[in-house]
């Protein structure tokens, strides 16, 4: 099976093609780019050296011509224009980027300051969080890969809404914080060097895209798919590379404990390989998952409070990203789940 990548040079498309090379199934056809066409892939990314691929300009038709599914590894704004054009050709568009997973326009317009994709390519779109999904997406042609700090959110906090400890009342804090490979590879004066060594950074309070995302999917698993009490979520960036911790407390709506909790998580994840629970007061850290698709979960309750604490981690390129996306590619291709992508985290 052929697939393509558009936005290749960047680190989601980078992140691809390093899972692709070892994909069991699928072999790269083309990558594009919207600004280096005729140049080698190696020139700026010398890791890929061995790699002899051209980039090419995106043409959707040529595209669809040989590739069974598209990566648009793209930043928000360019996916909503380019999918138009992948829309109606025979090829499984995945993308990376927020521009399809809030069903409401008008509200993705309020969040990304952008203009929204067209609204039936919105309702097309499936909300790729491959876990909580897969039957639909394993039936959809467009795949709206969650965002990275939403997937160990919401993969962390799931089996509370899901076996009614939660729900649409709750009162959520989300405390998140990531590796600077999260804003992408383009240099910025909040991102460099000297403003993030030995530094730790709250950013966009109370107002990150991610927000609604998050609610939107925990609305859907509300008991009577209700609208949600607005969270509270809030992102750091720390000095490393690579890695999101989402620290997460919520008010249960009932009594339990934490042996409760770890069992009912446990039981929740058991067919599904990517999600690691840990055992009773043991909690994660980020490099127990780096460079690989895991999403390690850890869960404890309160007595004093009476509050859950969360603390779910994942490698923001892989599970948050690139990941994720080959693991629903292999949805929509009737693969295995885990092809390609069974690779353990490095460590040290
Ligand atoms: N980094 C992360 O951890 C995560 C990223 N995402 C999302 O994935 C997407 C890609 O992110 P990331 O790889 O980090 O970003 P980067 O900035 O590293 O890369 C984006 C790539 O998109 C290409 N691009 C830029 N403008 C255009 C355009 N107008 N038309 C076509 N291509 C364009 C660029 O390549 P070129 O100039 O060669 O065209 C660039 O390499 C984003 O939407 C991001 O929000 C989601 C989850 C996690
Ligand atoms: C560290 C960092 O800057 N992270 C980015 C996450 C980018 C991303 O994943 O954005 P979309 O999901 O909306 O595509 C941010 O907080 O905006």
């Amino acid at each position: 099976m052929f697939v393509s990548i558009v936005g290749a040079t960047g680190y989601g498309g980078l992140e691809l093609i390093r899972i692709l090379n070892n994909h069991p199934q699928f072999k790269i056809k083309s990558l594009h780019t919207s600004s280096q066409f005729g140049r080698s892939l190696h020139e700026e990314n010398a890791h890929l050296m061995h790699m002899k691929d051209k980039l090419e300009k995106i043409d959707p038709e040529a595209i669809a011509k040989h590739s069974d599914i598209v990566f648009l590894a793209t930043p928000s704004g360019v996916s909503s224009r380019l999918i138009s054009e992948f829309s109606d050709l025979d090829i499984k568009v995945i993308d990376l980027s927020g521009d399809l997973r809030l069903q409401t326009p008008g509200e993705y317009e309020y969040w990304y300051k952008k203009p929204a994709a067209p609204k039936p390519i919105i309702e097309e779109a499936v909300y790729g969080l491959s876990e909580w999904n897969a039957k639909a997406i394993k039936k959809s042609n467009i795949v709206a890969n969650p965002g990275c700090y939403p997937t160990a959110s919401l993969l962390g906090l799931a089996p509370l809404y899901t076996e009614g400890l939660a729900g649409a009342a709750s009162d959520v804090v989300i405390d998140a914080k990531s590796g600077v490979s999260g804003a992408g590879k383009s240099p910025s004066a909040v991102t460099h060097f000297s403003e993030m060594n030995e530094n730790f950074k709250i950013y966009k309070v109370n107002q990150h895209q991610h927000i609604p995302e998050i609610e939107q999917q925990l609305g859907r698993w509300s008991p009577g798919m209700q609208p949600i009490q607005p969270i509270t979520f809030n992102t750091h960036l720390v000095p490393m590379t690579r890695g999101i911790m989402a620290t997460m407390y919520i008010k249960v709506d009932r009594q339990t404990s934490s042996e409760e909790l770890v069992d009912l998580y446990k039981t929740v994840y058991e067919d599904h390989p990517f999600v690691r629970v840990q055992p009773l007061a043991q909690f994660p850290s980020t490099k127990q998952v780096y460079g690989s698709n895991f999403c390690d979960v850890g869960v404890a309750h309160d007595e004093r409070t009476g509050k859950v604490t969360v603390v779910s981690v994942i490698d923001n390129l892989m599970k948050g990203a690139a990941g994720q996306a080959i693991q629903n590619a292999n949805l929509l291709m009737g693969l295995e789940e885990t092809a390609g992508l069974w690779n353990s985290p490095l460590y040290p």
